[in-house]
């Protein structure tokens, strides 16, 4: 018993520690705290109450004070410091490795939409590549055959052919094959981005899995530290050796292999969470939930311990207070009683007696003397004991000192590697995404343009051209002749007009300059034209108010032949070229409509009325009974023919136009063809329309007969507009039968149908409403798409033929 005996605890010291919580548990509970027998600190408390009544007796006694204890508690309560502040460290730790589970998910998150963009963006070129293919493969089957010499389409070339297809079919097919080698390079690149993001998601996992081996580090380097505090903790229990501060040691030992257990609760958990990478959010979110309340509840009674500590620390300093002051009254004594000594020793003896008297007095003052030099020499002793224990310990705080400060490093270290780790995952997430968007922004372009091409390739819009109408002689005899309507000579796809004090531009396929010559205009549309050969159905068609020039566009004068005679006129040329190998038949029809009633204008009666029916032959095509079609045999026949179409033609004076023709004219070209080999069979129809004039019935001045007329024309324009618009919205019905006139085109409007509209525009002022009509009305058909453009052929016994 060394110190026990010296412990001096106040009254108001005791009931302090009353509010000392004795577990982890009793974290609320108050009525547990003194009055708890069980609890060590209540049997350690009340121990230094009995302490209290015994301590005169025991001071009497002169017990040495034991300041290694208080050493002892300091040094625990700086090592539970310690462990408590690597407790919020690895609270930090692990709210990182949350942010880094979030951050991963997310991650994941994103390079699944992307894979899945990617794979829709394969999914979508490959079916883009498949047609090309597929398209492709045709036109090597054609060209193969031939090459071979069997079934080909351009019979009248001689073998062997070095370029039987033309350079337009060619050059369709070069583009082609480098766009599907494009999109398939473009594929590859794509696919080796998905190879590479799958390697990275690989090395993040590697890279978790090596940061959840540094955390097992970091714990198990905790658990060694616990171990050596706990070993040493057993060393001064050794070294003490007393019962008390056994008890106490030994219930400090046991909270600390609570907190043992808790950090292995801990390890294991973590365990767990790197071991099962695919546990659910919600899960990992209870479980870091449940591990914070845990590291709470340790910090609590962490917190309880230090205070413990604290009070057992102060209370401590009273005892070694007390036992210096009784030192030193000792210390005091010893010296009082050495002056005695002394004094007795330098007096003289005065007589014989009195000397025998001190000799008597001597022994027993001597004794004294040697009895309390033999204390001074224990408690000097006791001083060096102490001061040996006091620097041994020093030693060990030292050493403690140097642990903490290395696991602080680590722990900062570790920090530092969380940042470095969370900023680099970031920076690859954005350098991920950058990359990601950048690629599909790249291959949605690269689609669009392959698209784009395509779509001008095989698709048969509706091509608008707009012509206007030259300032000619008469319009300047009628007087004001100021124009509001401009072209540029740079873009020769906008117009621009003047109305109501601003400028209006529209934007068409090709805007002819008001000098440009009947040739020009033909050029533009002469491949179309030609491609009825081949078994397209080809219509074009001329809009636009009275006077604009349609007829002289589509039918010209005897010197300046127009769009009919020239189109016949390369149609024959094309045929002499395939002379040998083909051979072609050209029929004519032309009708005109008037008010709705529909005349063969080739017949020996046009005033007979004709009925538009579907051909009984059951090929679904639309069929004239009754309506006259002539074999044109040469280029010089079909003048006499126009010649005859022109004459019956009903034309009628009006306020605009001294010689307008106030019906819609149809010349209907049909070309079969008939390859002299193989026999196979092309239909190709070529319809050209000089429409009615457009013009508002108010502005023409109709009355009576001129107004039903106009009402008429007006109707089946509308009619046509209305064809248009139900092609452009893509509607299942289009309403051909709403006039003769689209049900007449209706073979030549619908899907699969080549068609050029040329809108003919006056450029002066006095048309301007005229003008701005006829140029919406351009801008609207020219958005309406027809699909790709259908070809009719037939091999030879087949018996759905084209008429
Ligand atoms: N590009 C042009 N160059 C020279 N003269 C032209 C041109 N376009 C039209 N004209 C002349 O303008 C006049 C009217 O033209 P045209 O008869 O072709 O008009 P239109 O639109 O057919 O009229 P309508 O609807 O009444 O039949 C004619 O005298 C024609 O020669």
């Amino acid at each position: 018993m060394v110190y026990s005996s010296s412990l001096v605890v106040s009254a108001g010291s005791s009931s302090d520690s009353e509010g000392l919580c004795l577990s982890e548990e009793d974290d609320d509970g108050d009525e547990h705290l003194l009055g708890d027998a069980t609890s060590p600190l209540a049997e350690f408390l009340s121990f230094k109450q009995e302490a209290v009544g015994g301590r005169h007796k025991e001071a009497l006694h002169g017990k040495a004070m034991d300041s290694p204890l208080l050493s002892v508690m300091s040094h625990l309560l700086t090592f539970l410091e310690r462990y408590s502040h690597m407790q919020r460290l690895q609270q930090r730790a692990q709210e990182y490795r949350s942010q880094l589970r979030v951050l991963e998910t997310q991650r994941r998150k994103r390079i699944k939409e992307l894979r899945a963009t990617y794979r829709q963006k394969l999914r979508d070129k490959m079916s883009v590549i498949g047609n090309l293919e597929g398209v492709i493969s045709e036109q090597q089957s054609l060209l193969e055959k031939i090459q071979t010499g069997g079934g080909s389409l351009y019979p009248l070339y001689p073998v062997p052919v070095l370029s039987p297809l033309s350079p337009h079919a060619q050059g369709g097919i070069h583009q082609l094959v480098e766009s599907i080698s494009s999109l398939q390079q473009e594929r590859n690149t794509l696919l080796d981005e998905l190879a590479s993001l799958r390697q990275e998601v690989e090395q993040r996992g590697s890279e978790k899995q090596k940061l959840a081996s540094d955390f097992q580090q970091q714990i198990q380097d905790l658990k060694q530290s616990i171990e050596e505090r706990e070993d040493e903790l057993i060393r001064l229990r050794t070294e003490t050796g007393v019962t008390d501060s056994e008890k106490r040691i030994l219930h400090l030992t046991a909270e600390n292999e609570s907190l043992k257990q808790s950090l292995s609760v801990t390890q294991r958990l973590l365990q767990q969470l790197s071991s099962i990478p695919s546990q659910s959010n919600t899960a990992l979110i209870k479980e870091n939930e449940s591990l914070r309340t845990r590291v709470l509840q340790l910090e609590t009674s962490l917190h309880l311990r230090a205070e413990q500590l604290s009070q057992l620390e102060r209370e401590n300093e009273q005892t070694e207070w007390r036992k210096r002051e009784e030192l030193r009254r000792l210390d005091d004594r010893i010296q009082g009683l050495q002056l005695e000594l002394e004094k007795e020793k330098g007096k003289e003896p005065e007589i014989q007696y009195i000397s025998k008297t001190v000799e008597v007095e001597s022994p027993g003052t001597l004794r004294s003397l040697v009895k309390a030099e033999e204390r001074n020499k224990q408690f000097a002793e006791q001083l060096s004991d102490q001061s040996k224990r006091c620097s041994h310990l020093e030693e060990q705080l030292r050493g403690s000192e140097e642990i903490a400060a290395g696991l602080r490093h680590k722990i900062v270290e570790y920090e530092s590697e969380i940042g470095k780790l969370r900023e680099d995952l970031l920076k690859e997430i954005t350098h991920l995404e950058a990359t990601k968007d950048e690629a599909v922004k790249e291959a949605a372009e690269c689609s669009e343009q392959h698209l784009d091409q395509l779509r001008e390739q095989f698709t048969g819009n509706i091509r608008v051209l707009c012509r206007v109408k030259p300032v000619t002689a008469e319009d300047q005899q009628e007087g004001s002749h100021a124009t509001v309507v401009t072209t540029d000579l740079d873009n020769d796809s906008v117009v621009t007009m003047l109305h109501k004090g601003r400028d209006r531009t529209f934007e068409l396929d090709k805007v002819f300059q008001p000098q440009a010559t009947q040739e020009e205009v033909f050029q533009e549309i002469e491949s179309l034209v030609t491609s009825c050969i081949d078994g397209y159905n080809v219509c074009i068609f001329a809009y636009g108010q009275t006077g604009s020039g349609k007829t002289y566009t589509m039918e010209g004068s005897v010197e300046n032949p127009g769009i009919n005679q020239r189109a016949l006129k390369a149609l024959f040329s094309e045929i002499e070229d395939r002379k040998g190998i083909w051979s072609y038949l050209i029929t004519v029809s032309l009708v005109e409509i008037y008010n709705e009633v529909l005349r063969d204008l080739l017949s020996k009666d046009p005033s007979e009325k004709l009925e538009i029916k579907i051909n009984p032959d059951g090929s679904g095509q639309l069929h004239v009974p009754g309506l006259r079609v002539i074999e044109v045999k040469s280029f010089q026949h079909i003048k006499k023919i126009l010649a005859l179409g022109r004459r019956n033609r009903i034309t009628h004076g009006t306020k605009m136009n001294q010689h307008s023709s106030r019906s819609h004219a149809l010349l209907t070209i049909t070309v079969t063809g008939t390859d002299l080999t193989s026999e196979a069979r092309t239909t190709g129809k070529l319809n050209l329309v000089d429409l009615a004039g457009s013009e508002r019935v108010w502005k023409s001045g109709a009355e009576g007969d001129r107004l039903k007329e106009a009402q008429n024309i007006n109707r089946s324009l509308l009619a046509l507009g209305d064809v248009i618009q139900a092609l452009r919205a893509k509607q299942t019905h289009v309403p051909f039968r709403n006039s003769r006139l689209t049900y007449l085109l209706q073979d030549s409007l619908g899907k699969g149908n080549k068609t050029v509209m040329v809108v003919q525009i006056s450029s002066l002022e006095s048309n301007v409403g005229e003008t701005m009509c006829s140029l919406k009305f351009a801008q609207r058909v020219c958005k309406v798409e027809l699909g790709p453009a259908s070809r009719k052929i037939e091999s030879p016994g087949s018996s759905d033929f084209f008429s």
